[in-house]
């Protein structure tokens, strides 16, 4: 197999003008020496200007792909007419597009908040507020602001169609890919916030996400373009002449057995709409021809795991040739073709093993780049040839099931390992179809992350809290990766603006001296995606949010996150040169194990759901750490940092754990307060009644005693008025005799009876008023 290392894909990013090798073109110029007439379609130079420009331009303009491009259609693309997309003049180093969930019938189910805590306040800001806050709730602990602003590229509101979200945000990246240049998209977001949804879409009619579509768009723009695949890539940026008994395609043909199959299990399961099809194209160089590699990883407990690592021999006939009954090619692999086992005690046992990082060796690059040891690639990942999007789709969908068999996305929605595709596009100009130097590779990296998992929230023990420690490590890595780039670019400019006051010149050494180390070496994920961030790449960050999902502070920190990325230029002169040369065997912070490891974990598959038949397949998987690293071949590692990174997470799971302390002692002390004021309450309660009480008593004495007075003076005046009654009585039977009551009318009397009636007795008294009266 003839072998001959190629110059880095990064050449056709390098200005054409660049004097550093003289004495080889880098493929940009070579190709503009050849065909003059291609200058205007194939500029790497300008582009990677633009490319370094900051966050200038937040363009928010309209659309200018034409609305045919993504529509759901069936019909058939007509070759004559490309969609047009005005990248140039939009061009952050990062872009970050909000994705707002809309609430779907599951959310009710599951107990979510009524009312979204996103309000878009244009296409670009989008105001957060706390739920718990507009009730006042909000706790006293919580370190997030019950209301901020955040502002994003763009924001797309929950009625945005995949099409639309399609066309603005990954349309520009196939573009950039199948002009030469790398990029990478990735999805941000807690748990069930979109993420899986953005990448590979729904089940309904025409919501394919942007990883089918861009594989649609590729093919539709390179058809009749295709390169007869005589070239295959290698690592990161290499490429060597395929083996000759390489076929055209790598995917075999699925034999059906007569035992049911994982692959059958699986399948019945697998209801993506494959018929869905994007009919955007691009217009291409047609003086090139182009490759297109495919590649599916996965990053799960730190580990690298290939997942088109047993699809079939290659060499076996070709999948196109042999329609299955759907019409779409049903390729396999060794693991998938497995009878499926019988009964729960006799699992059947699968095996994988874990892959290296390597830093790329220098001679994939072209001698030009200060730094070749940037790029890492996954020593062994199977890169295979596609040449027809149902092809890439069905290998994606088999590397889907291969997930699913080893339990990552077993059993539920939620996926716990990270998940990579790429795909690499290989352009060869026509003219030099023997001259694997003139070969450009550039790459897309589309990354599903892992939700950020909220084990505060979800009750998560063992393997699962594993799992949930090293998503939350991979994620603060990038995130610690962001912040330390962001860092350095702050160093950089001050250090520029001090030489400008000064007028001295600078020493970019001693600038470069000050800088922090990104800690890209600290996960998995870091170093797979580290050349997309120290290279001149696009990145391209999709920060979904569940509006009505109940983990606002968690939703929070991702609108954080995405706030910094975005002042991150990815071009960022980096600290690598600084790190201390040490090997990992000491201990002391390694990453890698000395010996290879070997985990055992039980998986259950099953399928089925409404209206469909139950199925389950007991699996056991065996998961092999990767051998231990080549020293030479590695990079040297500081421990000190590994040593901070151990700590932060050690301090982290502390503050979890001390989290958790103080809630259950504030439910305590609560629990303790309530009971005493309950209990004071009780005895207030006892000590007033007992006073009322007394009170009571003490009035109805009072009151008895004032009943007996009155008694007793009524019963005096009775007595005293009796006698007076009768010395009255003597008085007018003494008057009655001295005078004449026929002629002098008596008042009293007529007054009683015009007032008081004739009931009666006349006043004694009254009498001897009269009497009175009458004396004087
Ligand atoms: N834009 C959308 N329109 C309609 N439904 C959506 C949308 N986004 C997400 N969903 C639905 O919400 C649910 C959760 O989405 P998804 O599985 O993509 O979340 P995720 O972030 O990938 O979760 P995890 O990290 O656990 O894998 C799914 O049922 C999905 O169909």
């Amino acid at each position: 197999m003839a072998t001959k290392p190629k110059p880095s894909a990064r050449s056709r990013t390098k200005p054409t003008h660049a004097p550093s090798a003289p004495d080889r073109l880098t493929r940009a110029s070579s190709a503009k020496a050849i065909s003059p007439t291609l200058e205007l379609k194939s500029q790497p130079a300008e582009k990677k200007a633009s490319s370094r420009m900051p966050l200038l331009n937040r363009s928010n303009s309209p659309d200018k792909v034409p609305a045919r491009s993504s529509q759901k259609t069936l019909s058939v693309p007509k070759a004559s007419s490309y969609a047009v997309i005005d990248s140039e003049n939009d061009r952050e180093p990062i872009k970050a597009f909000l994705r707002i969930r809309p609430q779907t019938n599951d959310d009710a189910e599951e107990g979510s908040i009524s009312s979204p805590y996103l309000e878009p306040i244009s296409d670009t800001a989008v105001r957060m507020l706390d739920p718990s806050s507009s009730n006042g709730l909000h706790s006293r602990a919580s370190t997030i602001n019950p209301s901020s602003v955040y502002t994003f590229s763009h924001i797309f509101p929950p009625s945005t169609h995949q099409p639309e979200f399609f066309t603005k945000t990954t349309l520009p990246l196939v573009k950039d890919v199948l002009e030469g240049q790398s990029c990478l998209l990735f999805t941000y977001g807690v748990t069930n916030s979109g993420k899986t949804y953005t990448i590979q879409g729904g089940h309904e009619e025409g919501s394919a996400g942007i990883l089918p579509r861009t594989l649609d768009v590729i093919f539709n723009s390179v058809e009749g373009l295709q390169g007869d695949g005589r070239y295959q890539p290698v690592r990161l940026q290499g490429v060597e002449l395929a083996p000759e008994s390489c076929p055209s395609s790598p995917i075999s043909q699925y034999v059906k057995s007569s035992k049911r199959s994982l692959v059958d299990l699986l399948d019945e399961s697998a209801t993506a709409d494959l018929s869905d099809i994007d009919h955007t194209t691009l217009k291409l160089d047609r003086n090139y021809e182009y490759s297109i590699w495919l590649s599916y990883t996965e990053v799960y407990n730190e580990k690298v795991y290939d997942l088109f690592s047993s699809v079939d021999d290659p060499s076996a006939a070709d999948v196109r040739s042999t329609p299955t009954t759907t019409g779409i090619p049903r390729p396999t692999s060794t693991f998938l073709n497995l009878p499926l086992p019988t009964s729960q005690s006799k699992p059947l046992l699968l095996s994988r093993k874990a892959l290296q990082v390597k830093p790329c060796p220098l001679a994939d690059y072209d001698g030009t780049s200060d730094a070749g040891s940037q790029g890492k690639y996954i020593a062994g990942l199977r890169q295979l040839r596609v040449t027809s999007a149902a092809q890439a789709k069905a290998l994606l969908r088999l590397g889907q099931m291969h997930r699913r068999v080893f339990g990552t996305l077993a059993n539920s929605q939620s996926s716990r390992s990270h998940a990579i595709v790429t795909i690499k596009v290989l352009k060869l100009h026509r003219g030099e179809r023997n001259n694997s130097a003139a070969i450009q590779t550039s790459r897309l990296t589309l990354v599903d992350l892992a939700g950020s998992e909220r084990t505060k929230h979800t009750q998560t023990s063992g393997e699962r809290l594993r799992e949930a420690g090293n998503i939350n490590k991979s994620l603060m890595v990038l995130g610690q990766c962001m912040e330390t780039m962001r860092t350095n670019q702050r160093i950089i400019a001050r250090s520029l603006e001090a030489s400008v006051d000064s007028g001295s010149r600078l020493d970019t050494r001693d600038v470069k001296k000050g800088l922090a180390i990104v800690p890209f070496r600290h996960s998995k994920l870091t170093e797979i995606l580290m050349d997309y961030f120290v290279g001149e790449g696009r990145v391209v960050m999709i920060v979904n949010v569940n509006p009505y999902d109940t983990g606002y502070d968690e939703n929070s920190h991702v609108m954080k996150f995405s706030a910094l990325t975005r002042e991150v230029a990815t071009t960022a002169p980096t600290a690598v040169s600084r790190i201390v040369p040490y090997r990992a065997k000491s201990g002391l912070g390694s990453v890698r194990n000395s010996d290879a490891a070997s985990h055992r974990r039980k998986v259950t598959i099953s399928t089925g759901g409404p209206g469909k038949k139950m199925s389950e397949a007991h699996l056991e998987v065996l998961e092999e750490d990767e051998e231990p690293g080549d020293e030479d071949d590695d990079e040297p590692i500081n421990p000190l940092v590994n040593a901070l990174f151990d700590e932060i997470e050690a301090l982290r799971m502390q503050l979890f754990e001390s989290e958790m302390r103080c809630a259950i002692i504030e439910a305590d002390t609560r629990e303790e307060v309530m009971q005493e004021m309950e209990e004071r309450m009780h005895n207030m309660e006892k000590m007033y009644t007992r006073r009322l009480m007394k009170e009571i008593e003490q009035n109805e004495a009072k009151m008895d005693a004032k009943i007996d007075m009155i008694q007793r003076a009524n019963s005096q005046t009775l007595l005293a008025s009796s006698s007076v009654e009768e010395d009255l009585q003597d008085i007018t039977e003494e008057d009655e005799i001295e005078s004449t009551p026929e002629d002098e009318p008596n008042d009293y009397e007529h007054g009683s009876d015009s007032e008081f009636g004739p009931s009666r007795s006349p006043s004694p008294l009254a009498s001897k008023g009269n009497a009175a009266r009458r004396n004087r």
